[in-house]
């Protein structure tokens, strides 16, 4: 936060001068990519995963899973359209090291892996990673059986001594300040001796359409699952020991990194068109359908995908993001536009994402003129009149695309290592560009 400006990577974000009018093919989703990734990895016979998104997050995951002995080869898909990733099972082997990069997906997904693994697996990543909460995932892995030694730090570095198979049974957790520690555990717990039975016991669970997401994807490989969503004891889910199926999917466009392209329609009244958007997903972008129109504008899904339309005007909401806290950082760029007040509750738990996101989009809103004030479990946001200047990323994807989303309402934004999309969104100064070439 003390750089000078002179030693900084800066963007120049795009202005929009008109209204977007644009289609934007989103790649697909890093949740579900990453997911079906440990799948197949954990299954009994080779799988396929087409249109898998490839960024930071999802190359670590695979990479991972490839030092670990998982074949994970380039190809086109069996019907022979689209790029495809083939994933072939193999038995899981230490010594290895892990890079987690700053991927909460790789961090909290891949220990368990590597309590089935017959050897040390040691785990590091980004100093941030260093600072995200890991401990539901170390304390449940012991108790289930596992040896991990984190030098008494219940945070990485640490090394899972894999001693090729890990009994399971039941455990409670507290996964309030994340749901990754419940799906962590479910997806990996077909293959432990004794299945799971996770109980959380603490308060607010957040992210509960990822969790959904994690116990749909299990059951479409065979595995059996009880959870409280389909008659089960509230807050436990179960999962039974069984082999998992190799699948053929293809992954669903992220509609978490639609959502700059969708606020791009609603900043500037224009129109953008999100081709394959899934008309049954578990995905917490879904909601943006709801949360957008909103904040002002029209959506219609149609055979061509998901078309928002903006109205020209943009309204403050009062919105409990518990669920989809991902989706955050794009709302509140997205307030600090509108024509009242916003309130943005329900996210305490944004404090240890990829930076403090509450505490980054106060300061970063603010130094452009804004007034926004945090609440113990989230932003107050009043818009003011914005003027250019640096906003800073610290190294968060959406902190990036948030403040490209201010850019296209105020002149002379500058975004500080926009390259740090690449974490789910390589492409996206290219594709906002692209988007821009074709206000109406
Ligand atoms: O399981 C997942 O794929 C995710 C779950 C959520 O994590 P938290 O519950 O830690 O917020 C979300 O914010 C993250 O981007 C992806
Ligand atoms: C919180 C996020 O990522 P991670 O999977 O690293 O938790 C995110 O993508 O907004």
């Amino acid at each position: 936060m003390t750089e000078s400006s002179a030693h900084l990577d800066l963007w120049p974000a795009p202005y929009a001068s008109g209204a977007v009018d644009a289609t934007v093919a989103v790649p697909g989703s890093k949740s579900v990519t990453n997911r079906a990734l440990v799948l197949a990895a954990l299954a009994s016979e080779p799988g396929w995963l087409r249109r898998p998104l490839r960024s930071r997050d999802t190359l670590l995951m695979a990479e991972a899973l490839r030092t670990l002995g998982v074949g994970i080869e380039e190809g086109v898909g069996p019907d022979g359209t689209g790029e495809a990733w083939r994933v072939i099972p193999a038995g899981l082997h230490g010594p290895a090291t892990v890079d987690v990069g700053n991927a909460g997906t790789v961090m909290r997904f891949l220990p368990p892996v590597a309590a089935l693994a017959d050897g040390p697996v040691h785990f590091d990543g980004d100093p941030r990673s260093h600072e995200r909460p890991l401990h539901g995932v170390i304390d449940a892995l012991r108790v289930l059986g596992a040896r991990i030694d984190d030098g008494g730090r219940g945070a990485l570095p640490l090394t899972v001594h894999g001693g090729g198979a890990l009994d399971g049974g039941k455990v409670d957790i507290d996964a309030s300040s994340s749901s990754q520690f419940v799906s962590a555990l479910l997806l990996s717990a077909p293959r432990f001796n004794q299945g799971v039975e996770v109980r959380h016991t603490g308060e607010r669970l957040p992210s509960m359409p990822h969790i959904r997401m994690t116990v749909d994807m299990l059951r479409a490989v065979g595995a059996q699952v009880d959870e409280p969503e389909t008659g089960g004891e509230p807050n436990v889910w179960r999962v039974s020991p069984s082999a998992l199926l190799g699948r053929d999917l293809v992954i669903e466009p992220d509609l978490s990194n639609a959502q700059p392209f969708l606020a791009a329609a609603l900043v500037t009244g224009g129109r953008v068109t999100i081709p394959d958007w899934p008309s049954r997903t578990t995905q917490p972008g879904d909601a943006l359908r709801e949360i957008f129109t909103g904040m002002g504008g029209s959506c219609e899904l149609t055979e061509a995908g998901l078309t928002f339309t903006g109205s020209g005007r943009i309204h403050g909401v009062d919105v409990d993001l518990g669920e989809v806290g991902e989706l955050t950082p794009g709302i509140a760029a997205v307030a600090a536009l509108a024509d009242s007040p916003s309130t943005l509750r329900g996210v305490a738990h944004l404090r240890l994402h990829e930076t403090d996101r509450l505490a980054a989009l106060t300061k970063e809103i603010n130094e452009l003129g804004g007034d926004v004030t945090e609440t113990a479990d989230g932003l107050h946001i009043r818009p003011r009149p914005l003027h250019g200047g640096v906003f800073h990323t610290y190294d968060d994807h959406r902190m990036a695309t948030a403040g490209a989303i201010i850019g296209l309402a105020v002149e002379g934004v500058e975004i500080e290592n926009v390259a740090t999309t690449a974490k789910t969104l390589p492409d996206f100064p290219q594709m906002w560009t692209e988007m821009l070439a074709t206000e109406a």
